[in-house]
């Protein structure tokens, strides 16, 4: 591991564009541009999650943030991300370097070959001293299969390269008890479990998308990954540095412990989900006493259509979400396993395989964990019917 700082930084739409005229706001990227030569020349490996594709293309397909549909806005995502970059490429060539852009989607940093090819790209332009400006591939993605927010993605680059910090820059100086607009609002300087604060309003700037919600939801994630979250206003002089050197406010969620391994963190930190399991309780209660394995006969019901190889969520008989796991089999064979527990399984599969659904290494009990999702409602199959 290089003895160089990595930080990720996000960027919200409001700092980028003009939220009237929805073009660049080039001395704030000037600013933020030169502050990062500067930490670079410091030992610091910056990588942008920018957001801004979006609002700087709306103006091409003739369309206000009001108005625009969910079409309209991956066309301009379309005209707005060559605009964008153009503009991150020239402004960093006046301050001595070269950016690289590096677009993903959902189903990129879910599948984990994609998310270890991501991060080794990631890692060789850091050798070559190339700056990685990361933002979702907009226009590929649809509703149901994207990260929607790049505070996530933002949080999910963090814990890809193991990042000492992720500094999420936005259009207020941090996470407030309720939306800054109310009167009465107290700042929180410090959080030490996010998870408390999981339900903080979503109300967004102008151009905005997540909120503080999905910053909450990404500093939870990096928390996980032992990566610090400071949450800050980015229209200032210096938005980074100055942050690092604690010279103004912001809120601090504060890494705790000793991260959980690298595979943990990608099995528990999942966006999407393919499938689950409902397991008996005995075997809950074992997995809690550390006997982390998931056989056929654990099964009360199967719920989705999934793939070997797939991360499934398990839960106990009361629906609560206790452990992620990547199974052995697909939801056809484990119903055909869990059915017939008499039979033999390479006779009920016509192959010779393991005999666990999910093996100990690719499990994970998620007690530390707080954003555990509801038992879904759709798709169940009760093993003993
Ligand atoms: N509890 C809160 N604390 C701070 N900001 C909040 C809160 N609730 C809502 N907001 C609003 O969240 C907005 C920032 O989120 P967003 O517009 O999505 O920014 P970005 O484009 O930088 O991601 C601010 O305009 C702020 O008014
Ligand atoms: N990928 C989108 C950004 C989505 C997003 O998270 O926006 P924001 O809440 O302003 O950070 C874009 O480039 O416009």
């Amino acid at each position: 591991m290089s003895a160089r700082k990595r930080i990720v930084v996000k960027i919200g739409s409001s700092l980028l564009a003009n939220s009237k005229r929805l073009t660049l706001r080039y001395a704030f990227m000037h600013g933020l541009l030169s502050d990062i030569a500067d930490l670079r020349e410091q030992g610091y490996d910056v990588v942008l999650t920018s957001s801004g594709a979006v609002a700087l293309g709306l103006n091409a397909v003739n369309k206000s943030p009001e108005e625009a549909d969910v079409l309209d806005k991956q066309a301009a995502a379309a005209c707005g991300q060559p605009l964008l970059l153009n503009a991150y490429g020239q402004v960093a060539a006046e301050h001595g370097y070269i950016i690289g852009q590096v677009l993903v989607t959902l189903g990129d940093i879910e599948e984990r070959r994609s998310f270890l090819n991501i991060r080794n790209t990631i890692q060789r332009l850091f050798e070559h001293g190339v700056m990685p400006v990361v933002n979702e591939n907009d226009t590929v993605t649809t509703q149901e299969i994207r990260v929607g927010d790049n505070d996530r993605l933002a949080a999910k680059v963090a814990h890809m390269i193991q990042a000492d910090h992720l500094i999420i820059l936005t259009s207020v100086d941090g996470l407030y008890d309720r939306d800054p607009s109310e009167p009465g609002a107290q700042f929180i300087e410090t959080i030490d479990d996010v998870s408390s604060y999981l339900a903080v309003t979503d109300s967004t700037s102008a151009l905005g998308s997540g909120g503080m919600l999905t910053k909450m939801h990404a500093a939870n994630m990096a928390q996980d990954a032992g990566c610090e979250t400071l949450i800050a206003r980015g229209i200032i002089e210096r938005p980074i540095s100055s942050i690092l050197a604690k010279e103004r406010r912001h809120t601090r969620c504060v890494a705790k412990g000793t991260p959980a391994s690298s595979w943990a963190v990608w099995l528990t930190n999942r966006l999407q989900m393919a499938g689950s399991l409902v397991l008996k309780q005995e075997r809950i209660d074992a997995m809690l006493a550390g006997d982390l394995v998931v056989e056929r006969a654990d099964i009360v019901s199967i719920h989705g259509d999934f793939q070997k190889g797939d991360v499934l969520h398990i839960y106990n008989e009361a629906d609560e979400e206790c452990a992620r796991g990547l199974t052995n089999f697909s939801s056809n064979e484990t119903l055909l396993l869990a059915r017939h527990l008499d039979q033999p399984i390479s006779e009920l599969l016509g192959y010779e395989g393991g005999t666990r659904v999910i093996s100990p290494e690719n499990l994970v009990m998620l007690q530390n964990h707080h954003l555990p999702w509801d038992v879904p409602t759709d798709q169940v199959t009760l093993v003993a019917s």
